[in-house]
Formats: structure tokens, sequence, C-alpha cells
């Protein structure tokens, strides 16, 4: 960082190192004009030439006096903020990330950073719709923008550049973006959008009497107005807001009496984002005191916190570990603190906020990538500013640029999609917001049923705290565990497609009593193989190394991969033999199949397929809570925070197909995914009951689950990691090669693997052909490097692997190939 106190500093050129959004290895140097010297702070944006004519928003991360040695340093064409928009320890986790992940500071950038506040000279603008600004406003030139755009709705940066006929138009860009008048245009997959009503408040003004006074003989000519106007200071005597629909209707006006009230700034009109969930349904629990057990651990939390940053909350399932982490939150509130809670995936933000709300209300705020750019760059700001304290989020909200983070908690912290696998940064987000928070001085909760290896390992060790729930809330037992035998069940003729007779006379029972079901089965799509039995052929993707699955509903074959789909076949396309077999289960052919056995009992689906829609998955989840589907059949969709009251009987399809994944993780995820479904039955009053189908009875894993022996499972599993060195023992770093050629791969592959084995010995394995060799049409080979973390330095190992990487990518013969580094693998 810079040192503004040497009083020379005006004296001599001063040069800066900025991080651009893209994926070059290293930051750039420009020069700074000295009527911008004043302006040089680290976590600003600039706006820089880069390349022949493109421009773009960069990040200063630091600055000094020297010259490059080895180019001509371009000057800098701006400085567009006041203020640093990334924080000092923004930019020391982006150097973390950097160094731990082996990406660049560009692509963690690039992902870190909101479009709308990384302008670049491809970037597209729009006008706001709902724009009800006043043009008196603008300036010349935004007012050009402006007209410009009202002609051609959208505008390239580049574009905008020539209408203006001047090089830098972002501050100008800036200023727009900040009084809404314009939007980046998004062309990504339709974004998640929240449910949202239109509020409307009276200016500020007007709580003073007087001007209201005059305000109303302004209005005389105008009756609607008055109403309008009347009907507000009615409606808000007894309500903290007014819809703009009840004020409509109260009123009797049209939405353009409002508007234009609005455009004369007599009122506002603000978003509101609304929960799923009536009022009533929350007052329920508003107020709550935690039982024994839990206070218990809320205390022994707080003493951890004093000596250990970390602490894992080992709970099981429904144990309350939710109602603890209120409590935490509601103290470090107190302290004037911000509060990230992190959670694995995006679809469970939504119930997670409506429990949330009721405590924190207009202090809480939701943040996830599918937003959309213009609300996620307004986030960014209000956590900038510290205007918000609780913010709950997906993985990339480790990338918010917090004031003052005082607590993080990560939920369901062993949950495998906290890792980014595509594209770069790969990175772990529970890891990541431990860097933050160290960085922070913040403390750190992990919450979990049954926490990954490496946690437990942590907190075995002392390294992190270990607080222990052991009862779920409200004295219920924990679900009974039932184990079923397919193969026996098949012998004895009893089963009917795929279900047990044991299944499905727990089915009926449970809908006897009006209560519901979910059936597991971790599979999309109807059947995943088609094979020819006079041949054997199967159909393949024509991109990738893999089979195509059936989808009755389209009655294509897709390919999960790359989304590759081609009709079904009646025949086979190698010997034109009709006898096609259909091998595997899908979530869709359990629905189906069920739909036939239990006719008049209603069915619903949650899975990929059925989610793809704008909140898809709500309208699943609300349909299922309130009680108009009786059993929900899914993918791992349905295994994960799930709060239903109703639900009393879990079937697991087939077990089998979870715990054979040829992955070193996969037992131990086999526990996880079957013990958190499990733990989605029963959670209020009742018992619940689990019964997991499998052709192998008598495995570890199942008869684990079955005694909730959590510590069992850890312990074996931890003699096979050390045994064949994996985590948390070992560290892995995977080198992806890709080339559209196999046999130029295989080579290449082989070649740069010897030259690692040189430096790194038998760290390195491979290369070897992964579980599925060819996606999008590229083939891959994988080399796979083991590290014995405690007795080797992983940052030499790194360097090492950096500068080879770089080495090869720069080689002739190389060309076409890529090069993905994965560090911990997930
Ligand atoms: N002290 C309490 N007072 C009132 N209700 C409680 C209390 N503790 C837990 N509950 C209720 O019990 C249910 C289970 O609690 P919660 O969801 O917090 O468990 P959990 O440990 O987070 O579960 P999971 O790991 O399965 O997500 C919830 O409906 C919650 O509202
Ligand atoms: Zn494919």
């Amino acid at each position: 960082m810079i040192n503004f106190e040497s009083d020379d500093h005006f004296q001599q050129t001063l040069f800066v190192e900025v991080v651009l959004p893209l994926a070059i290895p290293r930051t750039y140097t420009y020069r700074v004009p000295k009527h911008l010297n004043d302006g040089v702070e680290s976590g600003r944006r600039v706006v820089v030439q880069f390349g022949k004519s493109k421009i773009y928003t960069a990040i200063i991360f630091s600055s000094s006096n020297k010259a490059p040695s080895s180019y001509e340093a371009k000057y800098l064409l701006d400085i567009l903020d006041e203020k640093a928009i990334v924080t000092p320890a923004q930019i020391k986790l982006w150097q973390w990330l950097s160094d731990y992940y082996l990406c660049t500071l560009g692509e963690i950038m690039a992902a870190a950073l909101p479009s709308a506040l990384k302008l670049a000279s491809e970037t597209r603008i729009v006008l706001n719709p709902q724009h009800t600004f006043d043009r008196n406003q603008l300036n010349d030139k935004e007012f050009l923008i402006l007209d410009a755009l009202e002609l051609k709705s959208e505008l390239s940066i580049t574009e905008i550049t020539k209408i203006l006929a001047q090089k830098s138009v972002f501050p100008l860009l800036k200023s727009l973006l900040d009084k809404k008048v314009i939007f980046i245009l998004e062309e990504i997959e339709e974004k998640f959008q929240p449910k949202k009503i239109a509020i409307v408040h009276l200016h500020q003004m007007y709580d003073d009497k007087e001007n209201l006074k005059i305000l109303f003989s302004e209005l005389e000519k105008a009756p609607k107005q008055v109403d309008a106007l009347l009907a507000f200071l009615k409606l808000s005597k007894d309500k903290t807001e007014v819809k703009k629909a009840d004020l409509m209707e109260t009123a009797g006006v049209s939405a353009a009496i409002i508007k234009s009230m609005a455009d004369k700034e007599i009122f506002n009109i603000g978003q509101k984002v609304i929960s799923r969930f009536s009022s009533e349904d929350l007052a329920v629990i508003s107020d709550f005191t935690l039982n024994e057990e839990q206070s218990l651990a809320f205390r022994e939390i707080k003493t951890s916190f004093e000596n250990k940053p970390v602490v894992l909350l080992h709970g099981v399932t429904s144990s309350g570990k939710t109602q603890i982490y209120i409590r935490l939150i509601e103290e470090y509130l107190a302290k004037g603190k911000q509060v990230l809670y992190l959670l694995p995936e995006i679809a469970l933000t939504g119930q997670m906020i409506d429990r949330l709300k009721i405590y924190f209300k207009s202090q809480i705020i939701v943040y996830h990538s599918k937003f959309n750019d213009n609300e996620r760059a307004e986030i960014w700001q209000k956590v900038l500013n510290d205007e918000v304290k609780v913010i709950l989020g997906a993985r990339s909200s480790v990338f918010l640029p917090f004031a003052d983070l005082g607590f993080i908690i990560i939920d369901e912290e062993h949950e495998a999609s906290f890792k980014q696998f595509e594209p770069a940064p790969r990175y772990h987000a529970r890891d990541a917001a431990i860097v933050l928070g160290n960085i922070m001085n913040a403390k750190i909760l992990l919450g979990s049923a049954t926490p990954s290896l490496e946690t437990y390992f942590n907190a075995l060790n002392n390294k992190y705290g270990l607080v222990k729930l052991s009862s779920r809330y409200g004295g219920v037992k924990p679900p009974k565990v039932e184990v079923v035998s397919i193969a026996e069940e098949r012998n004895r003729k009893l089963i009917k497609e795929n279900f047990t007779s044991v299944l499905l006379d727990n089915i009926n029972e449970t809908l006897a009593l009006k209560e519901q079901v979910i059936l597991f089965q971790n599979r999309r799509g109807y059947v995943p193989i088609l094979i020819c039995k006079t041949c054997g052929n199967s159909p393949k993707c024509i991109n990738c190394d893999v089979s195509l699955t059936y989808h009755k509903a389209g009655g294509k074959l897709h390919c999960h991969y790359c989304g590759y789909k081609e009709d079904n076949i009646s025949e086979c396309p190698a010997c034109s033999s009709k006898h096609i077999e259909y091998k595997g289960l899908g979530t869709e052919k359990i629905e189906d199949d069920l739909k036939v056995i239990l006719p008049d009992v209603k069915i619903g689906r949650l899975d990929y397929d059925t989610t793809r829609n704008k909140n898809a998955h709500q309208v699943i989840l609300n349909d299922f809570e309130e009680r108009k589907l009786d059993i929900l059949v899914g993918t791992q969709m349905v295994a994960k925070g799930l709060d239903f009251e109703n639900i009393t009987l879990i079937g697991i399809i087939n077990a089998d197909s979870i715990i054979q994944f040829p992955d070193f993780r996969a037992y131990e995820r086999s526990y996880q995914m079957l013990s958190q479904v499990a733990g989605r039955a029963g959670r209020r009053s009742k018992q619940g009951k689990v019964i997991i189908q499998t052709y192998d009875t008598k495995h570890r894993i199942i008869q684990q689950v079955v005694a909730s022996d959590y510590e069992g499972m850890y312990r074996e599993e931890m003699i096979e990691r050390l045994q064949f060195k994996y985590p948390p023992f070992y560290k892995i770093i995977q080198i992806n090669i890709k080339h559209k050629d196999l046999g130029i791969l295989l080579a290449i592959s082989e070649n740069f693997a010897k030259l690692l084995r040189h430096h790194l010995g038998d760290m390195v394995l491979g290369p070897h052909s992964p579980l599925v060799g060819r996606v999008r049409n590229y083939y891959i080979q994988t080399i796979t490097i083991k590290i014995d973390w405690k007795s080797q330095s992983l940052l030499k190992i790194k360097n090492l692997l950096k500068e080879q990487v770089s080495v090869f990518e720069a080689d002739k013969n190389n060309k076409g190939a890529f090069v993905i580094i994965d560090v911990d693998p997930y």
C-alpha cells in the first residue's frame, strides 16, 4: 500500500500496479498523470487502455515510484472512484486466493466484482426501463447518451466512445449508473428474480406539515393526485409500509397518476422483496428460548471463540443449529458488526431468508450470483458502506467488500457445492471464508450434522473449537432407519418396478395418516443407459465420453455434461436390432412408475430438470409445504436443509448408486448424503422413518448410517485416507490437460508428467484418463500431485507448478492444449 506520509510524492512520477479483469498472469504498471496523483489509493477503480484499443476498468493494487523495467508504462486514463470500492482486506484475500489456488488476480477480480463495477469496451449498456429521473439533471453529454439509447435500445461502450468522440467515457457512465439512468445489459441465462412488490413512500420534505399544506394547495387542480395523497396519508397511519397496489385501490387511481407524482418527487417508489410465507406463519416462532442443551452449546461456542477463531458446531439434524446461529448473530449485531451467513446453495437461501427475516428484518440481505448485476452492484455498495449488517449468501458472497465483519457462519460446511469447479478461481468458499475471517479478525462458526473429514480432523486436533449438540429439538427421537434388500425382494418377486414391498407399505401407511413422503434418487432423467441386447452398443454423446440419458418428457437422449440432445432410438444404430434394454434409474422414471402404482396420490418432482424455470424451485416446495403434494421425488436437492413438519417417511430408492461412485470421497459423501436426507424426516413431534433400499445391506456405510455412527465412519475413513495418501493427510493438486486431438494430448501430457516427476518425484501420478475422458470435444488427461504437506513446502511446489505450467503453455509443441490447475479438487 502507498505511503502518503512522504511529502515528496508529488515531485516524483507515480506508478500504479493494477489488476485487470482478465486471465492474464500478473498485474500491470501504469503511469499516473500528475493531476490524478491525489486520487491514487489501493482498491479504487481506474480506467486504462490495454492492448491496442481496448479500454477496461482496473483496480489499483499498489503503487510505487519505480517504472517497470521491461516495458514503457502507459498513462492511466482516469480514476473512477473517490473512495476505494475494494477494501484492503479484500486485496489480501485476493492475493491469498491467487497464491493458494494458482489463479490470476484478474480471474478473481472478474469473479468478485459485479459487471456494473467493471466496465469494459465490450460492455453493453441499456436504459433503465423504469427510469423516472429528471432530465434537467443531466448534462449535455449524458443527454447525448440518453438520446442515442432511446434510438438504439442498447449500445456498447465502444459505440458510446464514438458518439461522444472522447477516449474515456467511464466516469460519465459511472455517474449514469449511480443515478440509475442506465443499466448493464446482461446476456447471461435467465436470472433468479425474487418476488417483489412496489412500496410507496412520501418524499421526506413532506414530513414537514407546512410543506405538506403547500403541496395540497399546489395540487388543487389535480383532484386525482389529491385523492392519492389523502389515501397515502390514511394508509401510512397504521402501516409502516404502503404498497403501491393498496394505494391505487384505496385512492381509486391509476398507476399513471402514481407515476406522475413520483416524477414530481412527491412519492418515491421502491421495490421490496417479499417472502413466500405469510407473516402469520412467522409470528408463531418469532420468539424462542434456547433449551438447556442449546444454551450450553451457545455458551461453549462463545468460550471457544475466546481463544480460537474457528469453531465447529457438530449438531445432529434438527437439533436447532439455526436457532443458535440466530442468537449469535444478535450478539454481533449488538456490537455493530457485520455478519456473513454462507449457505452451500442458492436454492436454500429462500427458506433460510424467510426464517431469518423474522428476527433481522431489513438488516439482512441475500446475495448470490443469480441476482442481476445491477442489484449485485447495489449490494456491493451497501456492504461497503456498512448499510447492511447480515448477508446471507452462496459462495460468491465471500467476495463482498465487508466494512466491519465480525462473524461468519458456514452452514452445512461439508457440502461439496462450496467448491467452485468452473471457471477459475476454483476456490472453496468455506476455506476462503476462514481466510477472510482471519484477515478481518472475525469469528467463524462451521455448522454441520455430518462435518467434512478435514474439518473434523482440525477440530479433534484442537485447531478448531468443537461443540456438540446430540439431540433433536423437542426431544423428538432421531428417525428410525430400516434397510431393505433389493435382491431378496426381487427373488421373492415382491418388488414392483423399483419399489420394494416394504417401501410401498410404508408409503401407504404414511399417506393414510395424511403425512408426507420424500423419495430420493441421485440421478435425474428417466433411464441413464440404453443398451442393445444384441450387440451391446449403447448411445454415446457425440461430444463427450458418456452414455446419453433418456428423458421421457420430450422423448430425447441427453448428455448431462454438455447438454447435447438427440432423438430416442427404437432400434440399435449399430446392428438395427430392436432389443433395446433400459438400465439404471432416474427421478423421472420413479415419478412415472409411482403414478401408475399409486394413481390417486399427488406426486411432485424436484430436480435440475423441473427447476430450470424461474422460481420453479420455490413453487414446488411451496406446494409440498401446503400439502398440495403427498410425495416429493428428487435428487440431492431434497436432501439439504429443508425443514417441513409433516414429512415422516424418507425412501432412498437405491443407496448403491451413491456409494459405488469412483472417487476417494465416495464413502464420506454417501454417509453425509444419506444422513442429511434421513434428517428431513420427523422434525417436529413425531419420530420419522427412513427406508434404505440396497443390494448391499451389510455395507459399512449403510450400517454406520443406521447407527448414526459418524465417529465410526470418521475413524475408518481416516485409516484409508492415510493409507492411500488422500486429504486431510495429503494435499491434492490436479492438473487437467485438454486437447481436441487424443494422440497429441497423450504425448504432451506424458511429457509434462515426466518433467514434473523430474522435479517432484513420485508425488506425481499419471497422466490418466478421468472418469469422463472427453467433454465438449476436448479429450482430458489428468496429472495428480499428492503432497505430504507436513513435510513438504506447499509454497515451493506451487511456485514450481506455476513456472512449469507457463513454460508448457509457451511451448509451440503444446499449441491447442489447455491446462487447468485445480487445488483441493473436491
Ligand atoms: N429453542 C427452540 N425454540 C423453538 N423452536 C426450535 C428451537 N430449536 C429448534 N427449534 C425448531 O426445531 C426445528 C429444527 O431446528 P433447526 O432447523 O434449527 O435444526 P438444524 O440443526 O439447523 O437442522 P438441519 O441440520 O437438519 O438443517 C426448526 O423448525 C426450529 O424452528
Ligand atoms: Zn456431451
